[in-house]
This record gives C-alpha cells, structure tokens and sequence, in this order.
C-alpha cells in the first residue's frame, strides 16, 4: 500500500522498465507492423492464422489449468473472470473456423510450426501442480496483453490496415479486451504482492519467457522459421 489511498503501481508494471526492450518487440513487431502499414503478405497472414488456431486449442487446456490453480490455491474471487476468458475461447474458435474459411486455409491441414510447437510445450508445462497460481495468471496476463497492445496499434490512429483485417485487430485490440486484460493484470499483482519471492522470481521469468515466445511466433508467421 501506498499508505495515501492512491494507486500504486504493481510488480507488473515495475517489470516494464528493465524489459521494455523485450516488451516492444513482441508489441510492434515487423508482422503486425505490416498489418498496420497496409503492407501485410496475405501468405503471412495465412500460416499465421492457421498457427494460432492450433496455438488457441491449446490455450483452452491452459486456461484450464489456470482455473483450476484458481479454485485450489485462491480464494475464489477470480474464478468468474478466468471462467469468462475461458468461455469465449470458445466463441474464438468459432472465429478461427469462420475467418480460416474466409481466407481459404484449411485448417485440418495445418500442422504445427517449430516455435508453435515450442510455445505448446511451454502451456503444457503449467499443468504441474507444482507451477504456483501466481505464476500461472501472471503468465496469463502477459499472453493475452502482447496481443491486446499489438493489435491495438493496428486500429489505433493513422493505420492503413487493410478492411479485411479490421476484424480480427478488434477482436483483440478492442476497448473492452484492454480491460479484461487490465482485470488480469490487478489479479496477477494482488497474487505478486502476497507470493514468496522465489515465485516472484519465476513469474518475471515466465514473463520474459512469453515475450520470447511471441517474437518467435510472430518470426514463424513472417517467414516460415
Ligand atoms: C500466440 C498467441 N498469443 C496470444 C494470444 C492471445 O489469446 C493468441 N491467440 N496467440
């Protein structure tokens, strides 16, 4: 507390400052960039497209795992906005099987990606009982913000973001995504605040870690590595 009533900042936001490096690569990276400059290639956006379909059925069983931290290890109060997180993943799907129609990739053709693979067994990884909850929603937080703030960017003032992909930046960079990860981001700092500082230490790392994870993931998108 900061003892006046005001609001302090949390251990997320503190995080920021030594990675903001790090943090904008996975924000503003030359894929998303392009989508914003009007300059995206339609091949790009495929495979990015038929990638994060797989990615998301994977974040389902995530979320899973996350709610399940939630109901064991907290005191319940979240429960109902992972639950609401986890609920339109499934709306999302539906999305992904609409847009893949439109776009013409054939999602049961798809087959994982080396840094889609890798960033899979990184959710996988959270299933273990052991991974604390305060890891497991600041890990969370961070996937679900780097793509608030990039597509974000996409719709924000002067883009030349191409109609077609005006749909798919709102879906995550909408004013109403920022505060569901706003929401996540006050539930990671309130479990930051009361974990011992070896978890505190782990959840900075698997912060860094998704910001790997997703400069990866946008450089398969790009150019197929
Ligand atoms: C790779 C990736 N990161 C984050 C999200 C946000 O849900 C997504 N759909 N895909």
């Amino acid at each position: 507390m900061d003892g006046g009533g005001g609001v302090e900042a949390g251990t997320t936001a503190a995080w920021m400052a030594p990675h903001r490096g790090m943090y904008e690569r996975a924000t503003r990276h030359p894929f998303t960039v392009s989508i914003r400059d009007g300059t995206v290639d339609p091949a790009a956006f495929r495979r990015w497209l038929g990638q994060d379909y797989m990615f998301v059925k994977e974040f389902v069983a995530f979320l899973a795992s996350v709610l399940l931290k939630c109901c064991r290890q907290s005191d319940g109060s979240d429960m109902e906005i992972i639950l609401g997180g986890l609920a339109s993943l499934s709306d999302e799907l539906s999305w992904f099987k609409k847009e893949a129609e439109k776009w013409s990739v054939n999602l049961a053709e798809v087959s994982p990606l080396k840094s889609n693979t890798e960033y899979c067994r990184f959710l996988q990884s959270f299933s273990e009982p052991e991974i604390s909850y305060a890891v497991a929603i600041t890990t969370f937080w961070i996937i679900e913000t780097v793509y608030q703030d990039s597509f974000a960017f996409c719709i924000e003032e002067g883009n030349k973001t191409p109609p077609e992909l005006l749909g798919t930046c709102q879906r995550w960079g909408s004013p109403e995504f920022k505060q569901y990860c706003q929401s996540l981001q006050r539930i990671a700092d309130r479990c930051l605040a009361d974990a011992p500082a070896d978890a505190v230490k782990s959840a900075e790392e698997a912060f860094l870690r998704v910001l790997e994870l997703e400069i990866g993931f946008w450089d398969m998108s790009s150019s197929q590595s």
